[in-house]
């Protein structure tokens, strides 16, 4: 597969850039436990990228839970309290995000996150790390952002944030997620997929590329400036 060269960089954040989708399993977990239920792999899968609201409701409908969606995010909230502020960065994450950095690549956060959730993952011991975002687009409490993902609006207008406004083609987008990559696709963006191990094959096709880890990434791939060693 031939990759064309690229000018801008976005990223997605959780399972991306933070170990968070492992929290939001243990999160919701601890939820559903209580009524006897599981969190599975397979409903998670449907979930990840999407907006708050929509995985809310996902949630409470495919396990049939006896509680409105206000009790759900509430008691959501209780759990994300615990774990969030502990958040690691995923391998490799960091050296690529200050690589792009340091050779002036233009980079920007492309998250389903809303803002206040974002705080409350890079707050305590990541703020360093995310101030290296200069244009940041949090998903689930942008106005600009009427779809979430798998539509292409996030993307497109994580794009326009930049001065100079890359066209889709110019734009290089990392994810974890299926609706992530689909959402990138459907903006018309080349996309690196970074998967969990589990996600299937056939949920892996639509991407560009797939690696295992942010440290198996060659930015020359796709014109951008090696690392050095
Ligand atoms: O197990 C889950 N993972 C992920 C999500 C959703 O996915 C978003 C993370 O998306 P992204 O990777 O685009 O930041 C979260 O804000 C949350 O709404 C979820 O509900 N449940
Ligand atoms: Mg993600």
């Amino acid at each position: 597969m031939a990759f064309r060269p690229v000018t801008h960089v976005l990223f997605d954040m959780d399972g991306l850039i933070l170990n968070t989708e492992d929290l939001y399993t243990v999160a919701f977990q601890n939820i559903v436990s209580q009524f006897g239920k599981d969190y599975t792999f397979d409903l998670k899968l449907k979930l990840m990228g999407l907006q708050t609201q929509e995985t809310t409701e996902m949630i409470i409908s495919a396990l049939d839970l006896p509680m409105t969606p206000e009790q759900f995010i509430e008691e959501s909230k209780k759990q994300f309290d615990a774990l969030f502020p502990d958040a690691k960065v995923m391998p490799g994450a960091k050296r690529l995000i200050e690589h792009f950095h340091n050779n002036n690549v233009p980079i920007g956060l492309a998250t389903s996150s809303s803002k206040e959730s974002y705080d409350l993952k890079v707050n305590k011991h990541h703020k360093e790390l995310f101030s290296l975002f200069p244009y940041k687009t949090f998903g689930s409490s942008d106005p600009d952002v009427k779809n979430g993902k798998p539509h292409p609006d996030i993307f497109l207008v994580s794009a326009n944030r930049f001065p100079d406004k890359p066209k889709p083609d110019q734009c290089l987008v990392f994810e974890d997620a299926v609706n992530g990559v689909l959402a990138a696709k459907a903006a018309g963006m080349q996309v690196v997929m970074v998967p969990d191990p589990r996600v299937p094959e056939h949920l892996r096709a639509d991407a560009t590329l797939v690696i295992d880890t942010l440290l198996d990434f060659k930015p020359e791939l796709f014109g951008l400036p090696p690392f050095k060693s």
